[in-house]
């Protein structure tokens, strides 16, 4: 089983300056490319739509992704992405789950032998149950990959409070190297070998933020419920990642328990606010008509109902998160019932890993 380990990088900035590739000029994408640029890198940024593009390059500035943020001079904007990854140590993939392939299908010729990948994206590979890092190191063989997670909102770090994030890899060297190109003002680093736990983490976090949404619009303002919901919810995601192989430990910190507080509390969450849609009475397709893309949480939420049935993890919350994304009204009484559900699951016996389902 591998090891977990900390470690804290403190706001020191590494002295090695690296090209940067960010692939994807999103939300994320952009904050990253902005906190490291600060950080001293020359940092290139690849999006797929040319007004993005054009914005950055002409304003400094993502007006439709990361409005009123001056960006960092050292950041360029492109639309070729073999020309953004070529000569990048540190390749940053920042596409929502289900662009993940078909971004990285055109660079893979581009890439330099020793860049590392950095996945930041937190869904399963799509139509699967694997998790992403699985599926970049598939398509990227010979390159070290490795697993951001933690309480990240872009829309923070990119204002200069710096969000603790985690890099997960099993290659502990790869990891602190990367951790040393982001530690500066805006992150906070450690690393972890618990590359399933990390991963899980960050694919549950958004599911349970969902619930987290919901519960703001049904509840009756009360810290109780939130409180018991938010500890209920990261005992299920502590047991489905056992059982799938990662530390519980891993869950019950920042790639878990810390993203849930951030993602379920903030008002900038993409799975927050769709749960709040939700509970006021819209319905999935309808939001989606909306906002064209559902947040991840929406995406695998199924797949995580499916990994803990299989592993015989009792998984109630979840199961409510489904239900109401498929379109189940959502009630306050029965959101209760399975708190209830949850509390008494988590007196039980912890379950037993159940081999490779997730990798
Ligand atoms: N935002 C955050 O605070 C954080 C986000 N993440 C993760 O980062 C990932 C990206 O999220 P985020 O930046 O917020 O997403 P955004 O919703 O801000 O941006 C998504 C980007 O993907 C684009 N896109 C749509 N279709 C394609 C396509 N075919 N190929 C490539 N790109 C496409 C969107 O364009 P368009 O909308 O025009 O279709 C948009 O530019 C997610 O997995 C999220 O979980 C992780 C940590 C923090
Ligand atoms: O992962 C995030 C913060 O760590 C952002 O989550 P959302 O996708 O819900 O905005």
């Amino acid at each position: 089983m591998a090891t977990f380990s900390h470690e804290n990088r403190g706001s020191s900035i590494s002295s090695e300056r690296i090209k940067v590739a960010v692939l994807g000029a999103g939300n994320m994408g952009t904050a990253l490319a902005h906190a490291l640029a600060g950080n001293g890198h020359e940092v290139v940024l690849w999006d797929f739509f040319p007004e993005v593009v054009e914005d950055i390059q002409n304003r400094r500035e993502n007006r439709r992704f990361l409005p009123d943020v001056r960006l960092h001079e050292m950041v360029r904007a492109t639309m070729s992405a073999v020309e953004c990854v070529m000569g990048a140590r540190l390749v940053v993939v920042s596409v929502p789950s289900p662009f993940v392939a078909s971004t990285l299908g055109p660079i893979m010729l581009g890439l330099e032998n020793h860049a590392v990948l950095l996945n930041v994206a937190k869904g399963f590979a799509p139509g699967t149950r694997h998790s992403l890092l699985s599926m970049l190191e598939r398509l990227a063989p010979t390159h070290a990959c490795v697993q951001m997670a933690g309480p990240a909102i872009a829309n923070e770090f990119a204002r200069g409070t710096p969000a603790s994030v985690v890099l997960a890899t099993a290659d502990e060297l790869v990891a602190r190297r990367v951790a040393d190109w982001l530690s500066g003002p805006c992150f906070i680093t450690e690393t972890t070998t618990d590359v399933t736990g990390a991963s899980l983490g960050g694919i549950l976090k958004n599911v349970y933020a969902i619930l987290l949404g919901c519960l703001d619009v049904l509840g009756k303002d009360s810290r109780n419920v939130e409180a018991a919901a938010l500890t209920a919810s990261v005992r299920e995601m502590a047991r489905i990642a056992e059982a799938c192989g990662g530390q519980a430990l891993t869950l019950y910190g920042l790639a878990g328990m810390g993203d849930l507080v951030a993602t379920g509390l903030s008002q900038d969450s993409h799975n927050r606010k769709f749960g709040k849609a939700l509970a006021s009475g819209k319905l999935t397709s309808a939001i989606e008509a909306e906002i064209k893309l559902l947040p991840e949480g929406a995406r695998a939420v199924a797949a995580v109902c499916a990994l803990a049935h299989e592993a015989d993890v009792p998984a109630p919350l979840a199961g409510w998160v489904r239900r109401t994304v498929e379109g189940t009204p959502p009630s306050w009484e029965g959101l209760l019932n399975e708190l209830r559900a949850a509390t008494r699951a988590a007196s039980g016996t912890p379950p037993q890993p159940v081999g490779d389902d997730f990798r």
